[in-house]
């Protein structure tokens, strides 16, 4: 005995030794906060499994009188009991149905709440941290693991409670009418937990592999049907296909490891239930036989000794629930618990902004030094700045820094050390996540949102009539394409910008950024894919209109660099003025 408490002081202590113990502490505390929120709803779906346990019960005694009085062990109204029990028994399919009712529409709404809350979470993660992910992972993420824990959070505890007060009051029922009884139908149990000890821990694995192949699945999934064009071109529909059934399989092999363990588990517990149903059957027919017992009270005992068995595989099936709850609590804490994004001086930005609209905003770097986290150094004390009315480039071999600069200037990435800040006259403010709602930009790629062009341009600005956006079209040089298009501005854009040319969605994009009127612009080879004519229009445009915007481009071609009034390389982790 001693021995083993040893053991198991043991094992604890090399739990809370490698951090396990303290990570489930964590992952429950974290839970914990959602069980608090949602006490109301948790506390509504205890009450109605309650009653089902209450109705169910009754119903049983009720059963067993009326058996009772048809084989004369007791007397009473035959027809009021009868009554009674159809009343009750239709009573409690009324209480199945409706409970099963509010139970799935408090589920949903704590579901849509939960995925809503943790989806926020995500959106305001540093940038940086949250693209160590895959997409797909995060995906499976939010959804899975957040309807993992949503699910738990409702049904957890009020089915600790309901089982706990089910498992009670039919074992207080069994011993008050006959206590040898109660012992046989509860032969069971030690097999029950033997049985579950060792699922346990099996469980735990396969939770863990299974989130890990989905994620991997997930992620596949979303890059093979995001880019079918780049597998039908290379010819790569056989390597996709054979990497898909790859994944399968392994998920596959995981899965069938596991059903093989539930089935003899299932084996083993079905069997022992039969050997506890006969013994009850044997012990109840012995016990009417030598008179201790009527046959309604064999009756009851018949039916409490499967609910008993039942509600205690029930309680013993809460503990792996618990562990996958868990391990979903962790997998989303990875996500939640990284240092977020600081919003907290929206207000002052737009203060700001509305102090000095009239004359602009600059933008000043001064000896910033960035280093990914990666260890890639691409800044060491540069500069730069950026003026209203005028352009200012940035050029630079390829993988030197200029998108890092843009995604610095937009507080996506935090330098480790410098300043940056807006600059309006003496007034200045620091550049922080609050201050992006003074930013528009135009990111290398396609990135139209599917929907009509005025959807594309009302996402940046909601209010923005039929007019602004023709006039935002017309200054990137898209409104010709976009008038000649059957249904002009409400003409549909597919995925990422299908049904349209490369050139002519990096002309909407640009629109789309022109006319939410922010004091910055920044262009990251938005012109790329547009011929020298165009792309001279679009930014002279730019240079000419009345608004005082900042814009500041990347760029590898000569003929942007002849517009620009001032071009920055970036050489040796350095901002040079040229
Ligand atoms: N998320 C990231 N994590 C780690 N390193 C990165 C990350 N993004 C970019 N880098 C590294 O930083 C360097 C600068 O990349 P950046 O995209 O800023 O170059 P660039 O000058 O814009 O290149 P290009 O002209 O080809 O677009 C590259 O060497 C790249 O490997």
């Amino acid at each position: 005995m001693l021995k083993h408490f040893k053991e198991r002081i043991h094992f604890y202590s090399g739990r809370i030794r490698d951090g396990r113990l303290h990570e489930f502490i964590a992952q429950t505390l974290w839970l914990y906060s959602y069980v608090t929120r949602y006490k109301w709803q948790i506390a509504a779906y205890t009450l109605i499994g309650l009653t089902g346990t209450a109705t169910s019960l009754i119903s049983s005694i009720i059963s067993k009188d009326m058996v009772d009085i048809i084989t004369g062990h007791q007397t009473g109204a035959l027809v009021k009991t009868f009554c009674l029990f159809i009343g009750f028994s239709i009573g409690n399919i009324i209480v199945a149905q409706l409970s099963s009712y509010i139970s799935n529409m408090i589920s949903l709404r704590v579901d849509t709440d939960i995925k809503a809350d943790i989806f926020d979470k995500m959106l305001v993660t540093d940038w940086e941290e949250l693209s160590n992910y895959h997409t797909g992972d995060l995906m499976t993420r939010w959804s899975s693991d957040a309807s993992t824990i949503s699910n738990g959070v409702l049904n957890w505890v009020p089915n600790l409670v309901i089982y706990t007060v089910k498992f009670v009051s039919s074992f207080a029922v069994v011993i008050y009418y006959d206590p040898a009884f109660a012992l046989v139908a509860m032969l069971g149990i030690p097999v029950s937990i033997v049985m579950s000890r060792s699922m346990l821990k099996r469980i735990q694995d396969n939770n863990r592999n299974a989130a890990q192949i989905n994620a991997r699945m997930a992620g596949f999934n979303q890059e093979t049907f995001s880019n079918m064009q780049t597998i039908k071109a290379f010819d790569l529909l056989k390597v996709y296909s054979m990497r898909l059934r790859q994944y399968q399989r392994e998920y596959r092999d995981m899965k069938t490891a596991y059903l093989r363990l539930g089935m003899l588990t299932g084996i083993i517990m079905s069997l022992v239930g039969i050997v506890v149903s006969y013994s009850c059957y044997a012990l109840g027919i012995y016990r009417v036989w030598s008179g201790a017992i009527s046959y309604g009270t064999m009756t009851l005992f018949l039916s409490l000794a499967n609910s008993l068995t039942g509600t205690l595989n029930n309680l013993i099936s809460l503990v792996p629930t618990a562990i996958s709850i868990t391990t979903s609590a962790g997998r989303l804490m990875d996500i939640l618990s990284m240092p977020k994004e600081d919003y907290s001086g929206r207000e002052e930005a737009a203060h700001f902004y509305e102090s000095h609209r009239r004359d602009g905003l600059s933008v000043v770097l001064k000896d910033i030094s960035y280093t990914y986290h990666n260890g890639r150094c691409v800044f060491d004390n540069a500069c730069f700045e950026a003026h209203p009315h005028r352009i200012a480039a940035i050029v630079g071999p390829s993988g030197e820094g200029k998108t890092s600069l843009l995604r610095i200037i937009l507080a996506l990435l935090k330098p480790q050390s410098g300043s940056m800040c807006l600059q309006a006259g003496s007034d200045s403010l620091a550049i922080t996540p609050s201050v992006r709602q003074l930013f528009s930009y135009v990111p290398q790629g396609n990135t139209m949102f599917s929907g009509t062009i005025a959807e594309n341009m009302r996402a940046v600005k909601p209010d923005a009539t039929d007019d602004e956006i023709e006039e935002a079209l017309r200054m990137a040089c898209a409104w010709d394409f976009v008038n000649a298009c059957e249904d002009g501005i409400y003409s549909r854009i597919g995925e990422r910008g299908l049904g349209f040319s490369e050139g002519q969605s990096q002309r909407l994009s640009i629109a789309r950024a022109l006319i939410r009127h922010s004091p910055i612009l920044l262009l990251d080879e938005a012109t790329s894919a547009l011929d020298e004519d165009t792309e001279n229009n679009i930014l002279t445009n730019i240079m000419q209109d009345s608004y005082p915007r900042t814009c500041i481009v990347t760029t590898h071609r000569p003929n942007v660099l002849r517009i620009c009034s001032c071009v920055y390389r970036i050489s040796d982790r350095k901002c040079i003025r040229q």
